[in-house]
């Protein structure tokens, strides 16, 4: 079997898949085993894939895929084994704690963490040590029995009404139907794989207006106000964990995904919850350069004490953006001290960026790994379906219903993320309101004139390589040759980067494009130019000024 053979099979997933689901799933995994199967004529490839909510994942959402490709490349029928790797495994055999008392709202939770994906809580349970975050003494001796057990749920096969119970959370009761409401809400995002049509869960008649409290929390960003679909269906049963059993399961979680689809949204949501359930909870929210002042103020002031005091104390850490800490080394020294610190007493730790882990540059590793030790999840951009449901539920929101086929046409034309859909909606309400018009397409046409003008403006492969030649001073003719010097290569590399940017092409129709180049030139072109872009100022002004050119 060729040794290669997993390489290319990524590779050619790479091309296949949405990158966000490609890494999150595919990236991280060791190479695959692959050897032929006794007996039979073909091969088996064999897979450690390092937890059992992952292992239950890709075998439901990705096998057959993977099977696929390694069963064209090989040439032989190729079957995928998916195994634990050692330590989950052996987390996983380790004896089931004897039952806390059952939590009925827990165990609904439970159940429908099953439904998402078998026994992944068993997987993803912290260290047999997970301990809730205990407020009142009672709940501590309730919350840590003598031997502190493992985290347990139902697996695949046990009915939900006679499954060991999880721990239960214990913050304090109150908010039973807040609970109940959000756990109502997990279910119906947890039902996956079938794609379930997006729902709005929930939207006021009028506006909340948005208050940041102590916490730093904007209140009106909420479960209740997030909308639910495929895009963010993982991330979002992850967070609703976290509020309802925080220091437990998936810790640290980190969400990331492109501009403007959610992130922020969805930990104020987590942060408010649990708040919710607990008032005293100690939590707060950051933007990571807020971090970043805060260690350089308290570096001028020798200060170091206060910094700990404030950030090692707390039950739940939101920190949004951490992609900033690039470059920041004593930053980066001193969030690891508070990670540490807050993992070894169980606080919850939820971070957002706009790569995953591995993906983070000039972060160091001990961070990049210890941020992918929980789980990681990626929120997409919003399905059609999807738009339409956010565009309903923030129009119910503003007090002004929004007829179903202008959310359509707005949806449809409005694509890159939540946050251009809402600067859109905005658009359409007021000037129906400055017109004093009924809300309909036609006006939302008028509406959105100038936005539409640009989204029709197609932009060609063509139209690509020609800005992008005129812009270093190379010939068109190089964007198809074999010259490899770097004054040639790289325009040519920043031109394929912005085909896959801006054009619906694949890989394989962009490499076509640029003289019959492999698409795996394409893809490393792709993500060596998205890298660099990331840490590198200059390049990133020459892209806008290519993008600003090229959009018109
Ligand atoms: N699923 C959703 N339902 C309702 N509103 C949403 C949803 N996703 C995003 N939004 C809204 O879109 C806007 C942008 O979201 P948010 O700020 O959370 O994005 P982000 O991913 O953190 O972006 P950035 O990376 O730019 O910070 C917010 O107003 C948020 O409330």
């Amino acid at each position: 079997m060729s040794p290669d053979l997993w390489q290319r099979a990524c590779e050619r997933l790479a091309a296949e898949m949405p990158e966000q689901q490609f890494n999150t799933w595919i990236r991280p995994l060791p190479p695959a085993d692959i050897a032929s199967d006794d007996g039979e004529q073909g091969a088996v490839a064999s897979l450690r894939v390092p937890n059992r909510f992952k292992l239950d994942w890709i075998r439901s959402q990705y096998s057959t895929r993977i099977e696929n490709v390694l069963t064209e490349l090989a040439g032989v029928p190729t079957r995928l084994e998916l195994t634990l790797a050692p330590r989950e495994a052996g987390a996983v055999a380790a004896p089931r704690p004897m039952p806390a008392r059952p939590n009925s709202a827990a165990r609904v939770l439970a159940g429908a963490l099953a439904s998402v994906a078998p026994a992944a809580a068993a997987a993803q349970a912290a260290p047999a040590a997970s301990r809730p975050l205990a407020r009142s003494p009672a709940a501590a001796t309730a919350a840590v029995p003598a031997t502190p057990p493992a985290l347990s749920v139902p697996d695949a096969t046990t009915p939900a009404d006679t499954a060991t119970p999880i721990q239960a959370p214990l913050f304090e009761a109150g908010s039973a139907a807040a609970k109940a409401a959000a756990l109502a809400a997990a279910v119906q995002a947890a039902t996956p794989p079938a794609p379930a049509a997006p729902r709005i869960v929930k939207a006021s008649t009028l506006p909340t207006p948005p208050v940041i409290n102590r916490h730093r929390l904007n209140t009106a960003l909420t479960f209740d106000t997030l909308v639910a679909g495929r895009a963010n269906q993982m991330a979002r049963t992850a967070a609703l964990h976290v509020a309802g059993a925080p220091g437990q399961m998936y810790n640290p979680l980190f969400i990331y995904g492109g501009v403007g689809l959610g992130k922020t949204h969805l930990v104020h949501a987590v942060g408010n919850a649990l708040l919710h359930d607990n008032p005293n909870a100690k939590v707060l929210y950051l933007h990571a350069e807020q971090f970043i002042t805060d260690v350089v103020k308290n570096y001028q002031r020798k200060t170091f004490d206060e910094l700990k005091a404030k950030y090692h104390q707390l039950d739940l850490l939101l920190i949004d953006d951490v992609q900033f800490f690039a470059g920041k080394e004593r930053t980066q020294e001193e969030f690891f001290n508070a990670f540490e610190a807050l993992l070894a007493k169980r606080a919850h730790i939820i971070m957002t960026s706009d790569t995953y882990p591995k993906g983070l540059v000039d972060i160091d590793e001990r961070l990049t790994s210890r941020f992918d030790s929980g789980l990681t999840v990626a929120i997409e951009p919003p399905e059609l379906e999807m738009r339409v449901a956010i565009l309903l539920s923030k129009a119910r929101a503003e007090g002004t219903p929004l007829p179903e086929d202008v959310a359509f046409f707005v949806a449809k034309n409005v694509r890159a993320n939540v946050r251009e859909l809402e600067g859109a909606l905005r658009k359409v309400l007021a000037y129906a309101k400055f017109s004093h018009k009924e809300i309909t397409i036609h006006l939302a046409r008028e509406a959105l004139k100038d936005l539409l003008s640009i989204q029709n403006r197609q932009i060609s492969v063509e139209n690509i390589q020609k800005t992008v030649a005129d812009f270093y001073k190379i010939k068109i003719a190089d964007m198809y040759s074999k010259k490899r010097p770097a004054s040639i290569a790289r325009p040519r590399q920043i031109a394929m980067y912005l085909a896959k940017e801006l054009t619906q092409k694949s890989l394989p129709e962009i490499g076509e494009l640029f003289g019959g180049r492999d698409h795996t030139t394409v893809l490393h072109a792709v993500r060596k130019i998205g890298g660099e872009r990331q840490k590198n100022t200059e390049l990133n002004q020459q892209l806008h000024v290519l993008e600003q050119t090229l959009k018109g």
